[in-house]
């Protein structure tokens, strides 16, 4: 894992363009700003190729997606492909309904997607693995991870993320594991979302989009693990807040010290 990347997004803050789901924007600027990095939220299509021509990367996550905001999101892609930006895609609960299914294959056929962040439940609908998925959250299945998202990886060409206990990295023919973590972290609404802008940080300062998803992957596990020695059991609350801090404070040294991958 390349650590040198921090020190780089935090002296180049990269604007990050992110079309957000209406419930956790706030904690998702929040903590690409104590990163580092610049977030922007937007939902006006006349606007996007101000937006990407200062961007370094855009951002969409499914979460609250509606028909509506369709041409908006087709626009922001649009310009993010045009200006040669990367984009990273949040298919949140792809595996619930067939709507954010379709609009997530959709984007991915229409558009040259660098990254894909999801949890299992999510890359298992887009890999056509079978799998039982809850909502936002992963759900139940069986089946190997690594090879759910490599599989996915392989389906659409690009980087795929598959977050959980551990976050597997996968291109078409690697797959890296991060193995740091906290139960705390998937107990607060927003830290996949999260996960996700930060990928898409990290996206904008390196061509290299698997070291992009791997330290984004590191980042927030290795912060989530530090702060997480600082709170009682169970204190998810104070948790969201005190994440905030260990990304504003997070050096290359920290991470190294905890870091376990594989
Ligand atoms: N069971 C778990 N134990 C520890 N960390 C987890 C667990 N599940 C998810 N995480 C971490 O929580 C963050 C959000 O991932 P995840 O919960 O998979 O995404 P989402 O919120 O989109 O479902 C990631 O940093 C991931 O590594
Ligand atoms: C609760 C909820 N409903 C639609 S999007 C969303 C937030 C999802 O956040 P995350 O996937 O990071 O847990
Ligand atoms: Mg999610």
């Amino acid at each position: 894992m390349d650590l040198s990347l921090l020190t780089e997004l935090q002296a180049t803050q990269p604007v990050v363009v992110n079309y957000a789901n209406f419930v956790t924007p706030n904690f998702v600027a929040n903590g690409l700003n104590a990163l580092g990095a610049s977030p922007i939220m937007t939902q006006e299509a006349t606007e996007t190729e101000d937006l990407l021509r200062i961007a370094s990367a855009l951002v969409i996550n499914l979460g609250t997606i509606n028909q509506q905001h369709e041409p908006l999101v087709w626009a922001l892609c649009q310009s993010a492909a045009k200006a040669n930006k990367p984009i990273i895609l949040d298919p949140v609960a792809a595996g619930a309904t067939a709507y954010r299914l379709m609009t997530a294959l959709r984007l991915l056929k229409e558009f040259p997607i660098a990254i894909i962040r999801g949890n299992s439940g999510e890359i298992a609908a887009l890999a056509g693995v079978d799998w039982q998925a809850k909502g936002i959250d992963a759900g139940e299945g069986a089946g190997d991870l690594a090879n759910i998202a490599k599989t996915c990886a392989q389906k659409y060409h690009c980087t795929v993320v598959l977050s959980g206990e551990t976050d597997y990295i996968a291109t078409e023919d690697n797959v890296t594991l991060v193995l740091n973590n906290t139960t705390l972290l998937p107990a607060v609404v927003g830290s996949g979302d999260l996960l996700s802008s930060i990928i898409g940080a990290f996206s904008g300062i390196t061509d290299n989009y698997d070291e992009a998803a791997q330290i984004g992957c590191g980042v927030l596990a290795c912060a989530g693990e530090i702060t997480s020695e600082n709170v009682g059991d169970n204190a998810t609350g104070t948790f969201s807040i005190r994440l905030l801090d260990t990304l504003s404070r997070l050096t290359p040294d920290k991470i190294k010290k905890i870091l376990k991958t594989r």
